[in-house]
Protein backbone atom coordinates (compact mmCIF):
# COMPACT_ATOMS: atom_id res chain seq x y z
CA UNK A 1 0.00 0.00 0.00
CA UNK A 2 1.23 3.55 -1.26
CA UNK A 3 0.01 6.08 1.08
CA UNK A 4 1.35 10.20 0.30
CA UNK A 5 1.41 12.43 2.55
CA UNK A 6 1.96 16.26 1.98
CA UNK A 7 3.99 18.57 3.47
CA UNK A 8 2.98 22.00 4.01
CA UNK A 9 6.93 22.75 4.24
CA UNK A 10 6.59 23.77 0.61
CA UNK A 11 3.00 25.42 0.37
CA UNK A 12 2.28 28.66 0.79
CA UNK A 13 1.70 29.82 4.51
CA UNK A 14 -0.22 32.75 3.39
CA UNK A 15 -2.83 30.75 1.31
CA UNK A 16 -2.12 27.77 3.55
CA UNK A 17 -5.98 27.17 3.37
CA UNK A 18 -6.24 26.57 -0.44
CA UNK A 19 -3.42 24.72 -0.37
CA UNK A 20 -4.68 22.36 2.20
CA UNK A 21 -7.41 21.92 -0.13
CA UNK A 22 -5.35 21.09 -3.41
CA UNK A 23 -3.68 17.90 -1.55
CA UNK A 24 -7.66 16.69 0.14
CA UNK A 25 -6.59 13.44 -2.58
CA UNK A 26 -3.59 12.45 -0.82
CA UNK A 27 -3.83 9.95 2.12
CA UNK A 28 -2.83 12.11 5.37
CA UNK A 29 -1.12 15.53 6.08
CA UNK A 30 2.56 16.15 7.06
CA UNK A 31 2.75 19.06 9.70
CA UNK A 32 6.48 19.93 10.09
CA UNK A 33 7.15 21.21 13.83
CA UNK A 34 10.71 23.01 14.08
CA UNK A 35 11.91 24.50 16.93
CA UNK A 36 15.28 25.93 15.87
CA UNK A 37 16.43 24.16 18.93
CA UNK A 38 16.96 20.22 17.44
CA UNK A 39 16.80 21.41 13.97
CA UNK A 40 18.48 24.72 12.84
CA UNK A 41 15.05 25.89 11.43
CA UNK A 42 11.72 26.72 12.89
CA UNK A 43 8.50 26.61 11.44
CA UNK A 44 4.96 26.43 13.25
CA UNK A 45 3.37 24.96 16.40
CA UNK A 46 -0.02 23.75 18.46
CA UNK A 47 -1.75 26.82 17.81
CA UNK A 48 -1.15 26.58 13.89
CA UNK A 49 -1.68 22.35 14.16
CA UNK A 50 -4.97 23.36 16.03
CA UNK A 51 -6.07 25.27 13.22
CA UNK A 52 -5.16 23.21 10.19
CA UNK A 53 -7.13 20.05 12.31
CA UNK A 54 -10.49 22.48 11.86
CA UNK A 55 -10.19 22.67 8.57
CA UNK A 56 -8.77 19.76 6.64
CA UNK A 57 -10.70 16.46 6.70
CA UNK A 58 -7.51 14.69 6.36
CA UNK A 59 -5.80 12.67 8.88
CA UNK A 60 -3.01 14.40 10.15
CA UNK A 61 0.73 13.51 10.87
CA UNK A 62 2.57 15.63 13.11
CA UNK A 63 6.50 15.58 12.97
CA UNK A 64 7.80 17.04 15.94
CA UNK A 65 11.60 18.14 15.32
CA UNK A 66 12.10 19.69 18.90
CA UNK A 67 13.87 19.11 21.86
CA UNK A 68 12.45 17.74 24.69
CA UNK A 69 9.44 15.63 23.07
CA UNK A 70 8.41 13.75 26.49
CA UNK A 71 7.42 17.18 27.67
CA UNK A 72 5.62 18.53 24.57
CA UNK A 73 4.45 15.94 22.39
CA UNK A 74 1.34 14.69 24.69
CA UNK A 75 -0.40 18.58 24.09
CA UNK A 76 -0.24 17.46 20.18
CA UNK A 77 -2.51 14.59 20.39
CA UNK A 78 -6.08 16.41 19.60
CA UNK A 79 -8.72 16.28 17.37
CA UNK A 80 -7.85 15.58 13.98
CA UNK A 81 -4.18 14.47 15.06
CA UNK A 82 -3.82 10.97 13.46
CA UNK A 83 -0.46 10.32 14.77
CA UNK A 84 2.74 12.17 16.61
CA UNK A 85 5.80 11.44 15.61
CA UNK A 86 8.74 12.43 18.04
CA UNK A 87 12.54 11.89 17.45
CA UNK A 88 14.30 8.97 19.33
CA UNK A 89 17.37 11.35 19.64
CA UNK A 90 15.79 14.26 21.82
CA UNK A 91 13.55 11.55 23.87
CA UNK A 92 14.33 10.89 27.48
CA UNK A 93 11.70 7.55 27.07
CA UNK A 94 10.45 6.86 24.10
CA UNK A 95 8.39 4.13 25.15
CA UNK A 96 6.75 6.15 27.86
CA UNK A 97 6.04 8.69 25.65
CA UNK A 98 4.48 6.12 22.99
CA UNK A 99 2.53 4.60 25.27
CA UNK A 100 0.99 7.54 26.57
CA UNK A 101 0.12 9.51 23.36
CA UNK A 102 -1.26 5.61 22.35
CA UNK A 103 -3.77 6.12 25.95
CA UNK A 104 -4.98 9.30 24.59
CA UNK A 105 -6.26 8.09 21.24
CA UNK A 106 -3.20 8.74 19.06
CA UNK A 107 -1.12 6.54 17.00
CA UNK A 108 2.54 6.98 18.10
CA UNK A 109 5.92 7.03 15.78
CA UNK A 110 9.11 7.48 16.22
CA UNK A 111 11.89 9.24 13.70
CA UNK A 112 15.11 8.52 13.18
CA UNK A 113 18.02 10.85 11.78
CA UNK A 114 20.49 9.59 9.49
CA UNK A 115 22.97 9.07 12.00
CA UNK A 116 21.08 6.99 13.83
CA UNK A 117 20.70 3.00 14.20
CA UNK A 118 17.55 1.42 14.73
CA UNK A 119 18.73 -1.48 16.94
CA UNK A 120 16.68 -0.12 19.80
CA UNK A 121 13.61 0.51 17.75
CA UNK A 122 13.78 -2.81 16.22
CA UNK A 123 13.68 -3.97 19.83
CA UNK A 124 10.54 -2.03 20.68
CA UNK A 125 8.47 -2.08 18.01
CA UNK A 126 5.47 -3.46 19.30
CA UNK A 127 5.59 0.40 20.73
CA UNK A 128 5.10 2.26 17.90
CA UNK A 129 1.89 2.44 15.05
CA UNK A 130 4.57 4.02 12.85
CA UNK A 131 8.99 4.99 12.40
CA UNK A 132 10.29 7.43 10.48
CA UNK A 133 13.06 6.59 8.35
CA UNK A 134 14.94 10.12 7.65
CA UNK A 135 15.98 10.11 4.03
CA UNK A 136 17.65 13.55 5.07
CA UNK A 137 18.85 15.27 7.27
CA UNK A 138 16.06 17.09 9.50
CA UNK A 139 15.51 21.08 9.26
CA UNK A 140 14.38 21.74 5.50
CA UNK A 141 13.24 20.69 2.71
CA UNK A 142 13.98 20.32 -1.02
CA UNK A 143 17.25 18.04 -0.17
CA UNK A 144 18.32 15.25 -1.91
CA UNK A 145 17.51 11.55 -0.78
CA UNK A 146 19.62 9.70 0.85
CA UNK A 147 19.44 6.13 -0.71
CA UNK A 148 22.17 5.08 1.96
CA UNK A 149 18.86 5.18 4.68
CA UNK A 150 17.10 1.53 2.87
CA UNK A 151 18.90 -1.11 5.17
CA UNK A 152 17.39 0.80 7.89
CA UNK A 153 13.96 -0.14 6.42
CA UNK A 154 15.06 -3.70 5.67
CA UNK A 155 15.51 -4.21 8.91
CA UNK A 156 12.48 -2.70 10.72
CA UNK A 157 10.02 -4.46 7.84
CA UNK A 158 11.89 -8.22 8.41
CA UNK A 159 11.42 -7.45 12.24
CA UNK A 160 8.01 -6.30 12.09
CA UNK A 161 7.52 -9.69 9.78
CA UNK A 162 9.55 -11.95 12.57
CA UNK A 163 6.82 -10.54 15.30
CA UNK A 164 4.11 -10.50 13.45
CA UNK A 165 3.02 -6.53 13.46
CA UNK A 166 1.53 -4.46 11.25
CA UNK A 167 3.97 -1.11 11.90
CA UNK A 168 3.89 1.61 9.16
CA UNK A 169 7.28 2.66 7.65
CA UNK A 170 7.55 6.30 6.96
CA UNK A 171 10.23 8.01 4.86
CA UNK A 172 10.53 11.57 4.62
CA UNK A 173 13.28 13.68 2.51
CA UNK A 174 14.04 14.29 -1.47
CA UNK A 175 10.69 11.66 -1.74
CA UNK A 176 10.18 12.14 -5.67
CA UNK A 177 8.77 9.68 -8.66
CA UNK A 178 12.15 8.39 -8.95
CA UNK A 179 13.01 8.03 -5.45
CA UNK A 180 10.04 6.46 -3.63
CA UNK A 181 9.94 3.39 -5.78
CA UNK A 182 13.42 2.76 -4.32
CA UNK A 183 12.05 3.02 -0.69
CA UNK A 184 8.96 0.92 -1.41
CA UNK A 185 11.13 -1.84 -2.37
CA UNK A 186 13.07 -1.41 0.71
CA UNK A 187 9.97 -1.60 2.85
CA UNK A 188 8.32 1.99 2.95
CA UNK A 189 4.71 2.42 2.82
CA UNK A 190 4.26 5.87 4.02
CA UNK A 191 5.95 8.72 1.93
CA UNK A 192 5.98 12.23 2.83
CA UNK A 193 6.47 14.73 0.16
CA UNK A 194 7.06 18.53 0.28
CA UNK A 195 8.81 19.79 -2.65
CA UNK A 196 7.32 17.05 -5.23
CA UNK A 197 4.16 17.50 -4.35
CA UNK A 198 4.19 21.44 -3.53
CA UNK A 199 6.85 22.88 -6.38
CA UNK A 200 4.71 21.90 -9.24
CA UNK A 201 1.42 23.94 -10.07
CA UNK A 202 -0.83 21.05 -9.72
CA UNK A 203 -0.41 19.15 -6.57
CA UNK A 204 -2.90 17.28 -7.23
CA UNK A 205 -1.47 15.48 -10.39
CA UNK A 206 1.39 15.00 -8.87
CA UNK A 207 0.38 13.11 -5.82
CA UNK A 208 -1.16 10.79 -8.34
CA UNK A 209 1.85 10.46 -10.11
CA UNK A 210 3.59 9.59 -7.22
CA UNK A 211 1.28 6.70 -6.01
CA UNK A 212 1.92 5.10 -9.61
CA UNK A 213 5.61 5.59 -8.78
CA UNK A 214 5.00 3.35 -6.07
CA UNK A 215 2.82 0.73 -8.04
CA UNK A 216 -0.06 2.20 -5.85
CA UNK A 217 -3.53 2.13 -6.43
CA UNK A 218 -5.42 5.51 -5.48
CA UNK A 219 -6.34 4.98 -2.18
CA UNK A 220 -7.35 8.58 -1.33
CA UNK A 221 -8.64 9.24 1.69
CA UNK A 222 -11.71 11.31 0.95
CA UNK A 223 -13.03 13.26 2.86
CA UNK A 224 -15.19 11.96 5.61
CA UNK A 225 -12.56 8.64 5.51
CA UNK A 226 -10.71 10.86 7.74
CA UNK A 227 -11.70 8.92 11.26
CA UNK A 228 -10.64 5.23 9.55
CA UNK A 229 -7.17 7.07 9.66
CA UNK A 230 -4.01 6.49 7.67
CA UNK A 231 -2.10 3.86 9.70
CA UNK A 232 -3.23 1.05 10.90
CA UNK A 233 -2.64 -0.48 13.43
O1 LIG B 1 10.81 16.77 7.84
C1 LIG B 1 11.10 17.42 6.87
C2 LIG B 1 12.39 18.16 6.81
O2 LIG B 1 13.07 17.99 8.00
C3 LIG B 1 10.14 17.53 5.70
O3 LIG B 1 8.99 16.75 5.99
C4 LIG B 1 10.76 17.08 4.38
O4 LIG B 1 11.97 17.64 4.15
C5 LIG B 1 9.83 17.30 3.21
O5 LIG B 1 10.41 18.02 2.20
P1 LIG B 1 10.94 17.42 0.80
O6 LIG B 1 9.95 16.40 0.35
O7 LIG B 1 11.00 18.63 -0.07
O8 LIG B 1 12.30 16.81 1.07
CO1 LIG C 1 8.87 15.88 8.13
Amino acid sequence: MVRIHPSILSADFVNLERDLARIATADGVHLDVMDAHFVPNLTFGLPMVQRIAEVTDLPIDVHLMIDDPDTWALQYAIGGVDSVTFHAEATRDAVALARELRARGTRAAIAVKPGTEVDLVAEHLREFDMVLIMTVEPGFGGQSFMPGMMPKLETLRARARDLGIDVALQVDGGITDDTLPIAAAAGADVFVAGSAVYGHADPAERIAALRAAGGGEAVAAAAGDAPAGSLER
